[in-house]
């Protein structure tokens, strides 16, 4: 069947690694760190000049009227950050802000694209490892043109769970984070990791060197792209209870099997977030 959303894929990969080469050579000179929600919320110039030039060489590739876009940056000053059927670029321009202050090799370009709500495409580059993770619904996924796929151990006991902590520093949220993740250490698995990026996360578990994913308090355009890209390397998607994954929900456990993510799903502490399409426009 004849790919009606080729020419977007292609173009979001060429965008995906522009905007990678501009942070790695904004990397190179003085960063200038500012907060957004709290203290520990960063983000920098270079997080908002490259959102700048991923939407608009895709607003002058494919014209402002029939697309959409939400843009991590672009929702922290006051954009709408809802999800209609009408082609949507989903995009973090620098997932991993604070690994990208502290010089944390792990900062990765994140661009989804969903039509009539459903994701088409994902491209994910981490640009400091130089490596385009890619995927398109129905077509499998690759990392620098080589195909990739999720691990196939199904024994908790053999596997390496990622999870990640967050901003959101309140006491009862960050014990019930940490419960889960001592639960889970305890069960016991092989080990936890974290990478600093949710993006890079999901390409993790879609090239097998983890058995899953999980996070409350991510964001849309932290896991659309990384979304597809695990799905077309055989892994799933569900929600921490367990129900069918919600993009907007800000909750998602990716994993190579139904049974890891069962598993993991049965430890979870779950703690309410606020959705994305819930937070309030300020423009
Ligand atoms: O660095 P960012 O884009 O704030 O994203 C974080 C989570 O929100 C890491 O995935
Ligand atoms: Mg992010």
């Amino acid at each position: 069947m004849e790919d009606p959303w080729k020419r977007e894929f292609e173009f979001a990969v060429e965008v995906a690694r522009k905007a990678g080469a501009e942070i790695r050579k904004a990397g190179e000179s003085e960063i200038r760190v500012m907060t957004k929600s709290c203290t520990v919320d960063l983000v920098t110039k270079t997080d908002e000049r490259v959102e700048k030039i991923i939407i608009g060489s895709l607003k002058e590739e494919f014209g402002e009227g029939t697309h959409c876009f939400i843009g991590e940056e672009s929702v922290a000053k006051g954009e709408a950050c809802v999800l209609t059927d009408k082609p949507t670029w989903i995009i973090d321009p620098v997932d991993g802000t604070t690994n990208f202050v502290h010089g944390f090799p792990f900062v990765a370009v994140s661009i989804g694209f969903a039509v009539n709500k459903e994701l088409e495409f994902g491209v994910v580059y981490s640009c400091l490892e130089d490596k385009m993770y890619k995927a398109q619904k129905g077509k499998g996924a690759f990392c620098n043109d080589e195909p990739i796929q999720v691990s196939d151990v199904q024994d908790i006991k053999k596997s390496i769970i990622i999870s990640e902590h967050g901003v959101d520093r309140s006491p009862e949220k960050v014990t019930k984070i940490f419960s889960t993740m001592q639960k889970i250490l305890c069960i016991p698995v092989h080990g936890l990791r974290g990478s600093g990026t949710a993006a890079t996360n999901m390409c993790l578990v879609a090239c097998g060197a983890v058995e899953a994913f999980f996070e409350i308090g991510i964001h849309c355009w932290d896991i659309a792209a990384g979304a597809v890209i695990v799905k077309e390397a055989g892994g799933l998607l569900l929600d921490v209870n367990g129900g069918p994954f919600d993009l907007m929900s800000r909750r998602m456990v990716s994993a190579n099997s139904d049974t890891i993510a069962q598993r993991i799903i049965k430890e979870i502490e779950i703690f309410p977030v606020v959705r994305d399409d819930a937070l309030v426009q300020k423009k």
